[in-house]
């Protein structure tokens, strides 16, 4: 199962904090991680295997976005950090959009992707 993790630059430490809290989970063979450039470079940094994509203001999250609308990528979890703006605001809408229209599972706080994760393990 593929699954894009990205995190805004205010939300990256809560994003390998989150990683290392389900590490059993996102360790597992069947799981593959994909991200945009620097969240997946330092989630690599933190011992996690996943595939980075071009740094999200230069089009790495339309490449995500692009995996999810040939349904590839299965689930998304994106820590937006509310509190910041972000020249590339159209592609993160776009991709927060394409995942509406596969109706692809999309976390944006830790909170709802704890239950996505429960709710994948259950389901396992
Ligand atoms: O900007 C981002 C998502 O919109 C994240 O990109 P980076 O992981 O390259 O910082």
């Amino acid at each position: 199962m593929e699954i894009a993790i990205i995190a805004h630059d205010g939300k990256k430490d809560e994003m390998v904090k989150f990683l290392k809290e389900y590490e059993d989970f996102f360790h597992q063979d069947h799981i593959q991680l994909i991200a945009t450039g620097t969240t997946g470079n330092k989630v690599k940094s933190a011992g996690f295997k996943v595939q980075p994509y071009l740094s999200g203001p230069i089009g790495g999250d339309a490449q995500i976005a692009g995996r999810v609308a040939e349904e590839k990528c299965k689930m998304v979890i994106f820590f937006r950090d509310p509190l910041e703006k972000h020249p590339h605001e159209p592609d993160v809408l776009m991709l927060l959009r394409i995942c509406d229209v596969h109706n692809v599972p999309l976390a944006s706080n830790p909170a709802s992707a704890k239950l996505l994760i429960k709710g994948i393990s259950q389901a396992d």
